[in-house]
Parts: C-alpha cells; structure tokens; sequence
C-alpha cells in the first residue's frame, strides 16, 4: 500500500518535474500520447474536477514544433464553444528564460471518436445524427474565425459517454486572412491522408478554403455511420482512385479548375467512373443523412455545404436551432501577427510564456505594466532577489529589518506573484476566469485587479453556460456580445478586458429530453448545490413539438451518473476502448429509454 503511494508520488514527480503547480494535480493515470508528448488524467485538487494534462517535451527543440504548439494554444484560448475542448490552465514554467516543457490543462474527455467507432458496431441513428450535429457546429464556429483546423480525423474528436464531441488538437490549423497568401499553407500539409479532401491530393487550386474540413466531416461521419474509414488510401494517388471510385469521375469542369498540372492530367486520363449510389454504399443509414452526406463529400470544394448550411439541412429539422449554432468573431490578426516574421526560439519563448500568462491574470498584468522587458520573475529567484533588495535599501533604517514575507515558498507556483498576495485565499484563476474577473463592473472605471478578487475563496467551477467566457457572436440574445466592448483594432490588453457572453450550449447530450427543473444534477460531485438541477423527461426528437432543450451541455438524467462511474471504471480496466464500448452501450440503455424506442 505504501509502496504504490510511493510509486504513484514519484510518477507524479516525474511527470511534473520542477513545476510549482504540481502541488494542485493529482495524477491518476496517463491516457495518451501523442507526438509531442503524454496526457495524463488528473484531479484538480482545488477545484475537484478531473483533467487531462498534456506534457509537451523539448518545446523549443525545433522552430517549427514551438509554432505549431504556440498556435494550438493560442487557437484554444481564442476558439471558445462547447464543442472544441477548452484549456483550463497552462501551468507556469519555473524560469522564463530556460523552461523547455509545458503542462496544458485541459478538461478531461473519456475517450475519442475513433475508440468510440472502434468499440461500437451498433451505434443508433440518433447517435449519428448528434455526432454530425455536434462536428459541424464546431466547424461553423471556426470558419466564421477563419481557422481551419485541416486535421480532423476521428482520433481529434474526443468523447464522452454522454455523446458529447468536443475538437482538440490544433496543431495543424490555421487562420486565414485575406491578405495572406493561402498557398503559404500548402507548404506543411502533413494531415491524416485518409481525411483529406481531394484538392489536397495534388495541390488542385491555390485558394484554400474551409471546405477541406467539411470534406473531412463528411469522411467521419461516414465511418461512424459503417464503422469504417471510407477513403483508406495507401498514397495521394490510391486516395483520388478511392474517392473517384465513390464518387465517380469529376465533371469535366471541375477537372479543367484543378491547377496542377500532373493532377489534372491524372484525373482526366482516368478510366470513367459512375457514382455509387450512397443508399447502395450505407444501405442502412437514415435517407436523409446520406443527402447532407453526398453534399458534404462533393468533388469540388466550391459544391460543400458550408458548416451553417449543412447545419440547416433537414437532416437536422427536429435538432438545429440557430441560437445554439454561434458563430465567432474573426480572430484578430495582430494575435497571428507572429506569422508573418521569422522567429528565432527565444521570440517563440517569450510569445509562449504570453500565452501562459493569460492563464495567470495577475502575473500578465504585472507583465504588461512592465512591457515585458523588465518583468519580474516571480520565481523562487526572483522573490529572493526582492527581499535581498529590500533588506540592502532598508538597512540604513532604525530597529529591526523585517524582509517582506515569503509567504509562497511551498505553494503552487501560479499562487506566487510579484504583487504578494495571500496565496492560500487565491482563487483557481485561468484565462477564464481573469475575463471573467474583469468585465466586473466597477465603480471608478478601474478594471478590479485579481489580487483583490482573490482574497474570497473560489466555489466551484462555473457551469458551462453561465460562467464560460466566449467569443461567440450570433444574432441571438443569447450569444450577443456586446459589440461596444469588442475592439476593431487590436489591443493587446484587450483580450485581456474583452466582454464575453457566454455560449450556453443548448444542446443537451441527450438531446431529446427536456428539463423539468425539479431534480437536481450532477457534475463530477462539484457542482454548487444550490444550483437548480434538471430532470429530464424523455420526448422524441420527431414529435410534432421539437422538444425544449436544456441550455446545459452537462445536463443528464439520474441515469447519468452511473454511467460515468461504469466509463471510468471500464477506462482503467480495459483502456480506452473498454471505456467507449461501455460509454456507447450505456448511453444506449438511456437511449432506449429517452427516445422511447425498442
Ligand atoms: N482533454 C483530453 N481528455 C482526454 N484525453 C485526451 C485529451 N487530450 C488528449 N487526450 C488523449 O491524448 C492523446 C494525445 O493527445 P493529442 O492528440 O492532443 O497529442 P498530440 O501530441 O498533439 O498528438 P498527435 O501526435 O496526434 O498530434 C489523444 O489521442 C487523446 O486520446
């Protein structure tokens, strides 16, 4: 017994080195790894919530691995939306000038949409079509951010056993502005080949457009509906022979477009192919879904639905609602303004650290106070640093000198600042929460410093729709911003102030029940208690009445919660896979239940 706590707290320290932050998670077991590094799951000791923490080794190691990370989590601050996963907090790096990993606080997901296919062969209409509904409405955010993810595949989908989707990884994404050249983003095309739409096969035209992820959704959506990859190309070449086997041969027109010259010469040397009728290809899939399907998988990017389009397809009649599909703001371009320089490592440093800081308000104000240039460390070093110097100018002075207090020396790195403040009281403060922060009214016109807000002690995490910040614009009541606070031209500090109201997501994952506010729910065991808690009563999705959705995305029957209990136990029991079997079969039992069918 105390061998495996020893065991576990030695993981715990390697896993997190030197990092003050450390104190605050509690490890539980890794649950992935990528390229770039290893997830771990963990418990947020002052919040009690479970997350994913994402080690990223060796950052600066290559310029191009530093960019692509700085922009994944720059997208992930600026993309907020219940259907793209959410940085919680980038724990802050002991040194500035010298750290080389980074820990990335996510919200924990149980699994990913490829486990998901993988685990489950019997997956229901309704579990496709709220799959689909859900990956569009993310990819309609985005686009209307300009950000292109471009490497949507299964794997980046990650899942909950309440149907729940949620993107992740971009890596691979990219902003568009209109003065960009968009063939500069040909030049790293490394996605998933299987996921490519066919412009990307060969370079066929020079605009890059956001159709290449509807290409990539409808690719998806066709493996969760047969539980395969539709286009598993062994190369560009077996790819655009798979595509043309399906879709048949382009138009003549859409060959002549292509500007590559070996790829139009390809195509039309091609032996004539007809489409295969997609009734034929998924002989069991809902007419409708195989409508949006062929629209989403046409040739020619310029025939794709665009994300609101698909989103208003009659597919989802009975489920669409435009005031739960927010578009966002265009992301500004002095956020991407680093694109356009060559940087060396120590730039991409600094540009990461600024990234960090956003998850640390006090710290980025004292940042931006001192133009980053003579920032103040508040490293063990630099606190050291302080009280030497404050000895030295007050040594001259009558009676005892009495150094200011190192109150911070054990604590969470994160709790330790330079404007010295009670750390015990300090709130779990992330980027989140310091927009949050600041967009209290206050009565000189001051925005309140988190320092004076961090004496009360944080309650739990705000509920998804009433507390998380957004960017969301729409025309609806529900997602308006208020435009007055939204800068056209860009201020860094800005972001910092920026007014976000708040995308309640309005799809409940079972989004065929409505709410009837006489029960309570449950969220991981922390939500206030004092928050009214939904019950559902189950309704079905073609009623003649769609049913009233409930604005909480967390919002579950009774059923719920000992499904998320068998999930996480099937997690660690049979890894993945185990989970996503367990997660779908279980939301299968409430399915039966909540759709009222057989
Ligand atoms: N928030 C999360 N919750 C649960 N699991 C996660 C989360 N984020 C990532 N994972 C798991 O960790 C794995 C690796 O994460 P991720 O894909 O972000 O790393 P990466 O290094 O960028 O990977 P890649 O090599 O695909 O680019 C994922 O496949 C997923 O299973």
């Amino acid at each position: 017994m105390q061998q495996s706590q020893e065991k576990k707290n030695m993981k715990e320290m390697e896993f997190f080195t030197e990092y003050g932050d450390a104190n605050r998670y509690r490890i539980l077991e890794v649950i992935g790894k990528g390229s770039y590094g290893v997830v771990c799951a963990a418990i947020d000791t002052h919040t009690g919530e479970k997350v994913a923490i994402k080690k990223i080794n060796d950052v600066f190691e290559h310029v191009s691995d530093a960019l692509r990370i700085l922009r994944e989590v720059k997208l992930l601050r600026l993309l907020r939306h219940p259907d793209i996963v959410e940085i919680k907090s980038i724990m802050l790096p002991p040194s500035k000038r010298e750290f080389k990993d980074i820990y990335v606080v996510f919200e924990l997901m149980e699994s990913d949409l490829h486990q998901v296919i993988k685990a489950n062969d019997d997956l229901t209409r309704e579990h496709h079509q709220f799959f689909l509904y859900q990956m569009l409405r993310a990819l309609k955010y985005m686009h209307t951010a300009n950000v292109y993810h471009r490497d949507l595949k299964p794997k980046n989908i990650l899942a909950n056993a309440n149907c729940k989707l949620k993107v992740c990884d971009f890596g691979l994404a990219r902003v568009s502005f209109n003065d960009t050249p968009t063939t500069v983003f040909w030049t790293d095309y490394v996605a998933t080949r299987w996921y490519r739409a066919p412009e990307l096969c060969g370079s066929f035209c020079s605009k890059y457009t956001p159709a290449i992820d509807i290409w990539s959704i409808g690719c998806i959506f066709a493996e969760v509906l047969t539980g395969k990859p539709l286009f598993p190309g062994k190369s560009v070449v077996h790819q655009l022979d798979l595509i043309t086997d399906l879709l048949g041969t382009p138009k003549s027109e859409t060959i002549a477009g292509v500007r590559n010259e070996k790829a139009r010469k390809y195509l039309n040397e091609m032996r004539k192919k007809n489409l295969v009728p997609f009734s034929q290809k998924f002989p069991n899939a809902d007419p409708l879904a195989l409508r949006l399907l062929q629209r989403l998988l046409a040739f020619d990017p310029k025939d794709r639905p665009t994300a609101a389009e698909a989103l208003a397809d009659p597919y989802f009649k009975c489920l669409a609602k435009v005031e739960r599909e927010p578009s966002c703001q265009p992301i500004s371009k002095m956020e991407f303004e680093f694109e356009r320089r060559r940087l060396t490592k120590d730039d991409i440093r600094e540009l990461i650290y600024r990234e960090i800081l956003e998850y640390h308000p006090q710290l980025l104000k004292d940042y931006m106070n001192s133009e980053g240039s003579n920032f103040l460390y508040p490293s063990a070093i630099g606190h050291l640093r302080k009280q030497f110097a404050y000895l030295e100018e007050n040594s001259g002075k009558s009676g005892p000198v009495i150094p200011p207090d190192r109150k911070h020396a054990s604590l969470p790195r994160s709790t330790v600042h330079s404007s010295a403040v009670n750390s015990n009281a300090q709130p779990s403060l992330n980027a989140s929460d310091s927009r949050r922060v600041s967009i209290e009214p206050s009565r000189n016109g001051v925005v309140p410093s988190t320092s004076a807000y961090s004496t009360k002690p944080i309650g739990p995490p705000p509920r998804v729709p009433s507390g998380r910040p957004g960017r969301i614009v729409e025309s609806s009541v529900t997602y308006e911003n208020d435009r007055n606070l939204k800068e056209s031209s860009y201020d860094a500090r800005t972001s910092y102030y920026r007014s976000t109201v708040l995308p309640p997501q309005t799809v409940s994952p079972n989004c065929f029940f409505h709410p009837n506010t006489m029960n309570q729910e449950k969220r991981g065991g922390t939500e206030a208690a004092s928050q009214p808690k939904p019950q559902f009563v189950p309704t079905q999705c073609n009623s003649a009445k769609p049913a009233e959705l409930n604005p909480n995305p967390y919002v579950q029957s009774q059923h719920k919660v000992g499904i998320d209990a068998k999930l996480l136990h099937a997690q660690s029991q049979y890894g993945p896979a185990g989970a996503a079997a367990v997660a779908v079969a279980a939301h299968r039992n409430i399915g039966a239940v909540g759709y009222g069918m057989s």
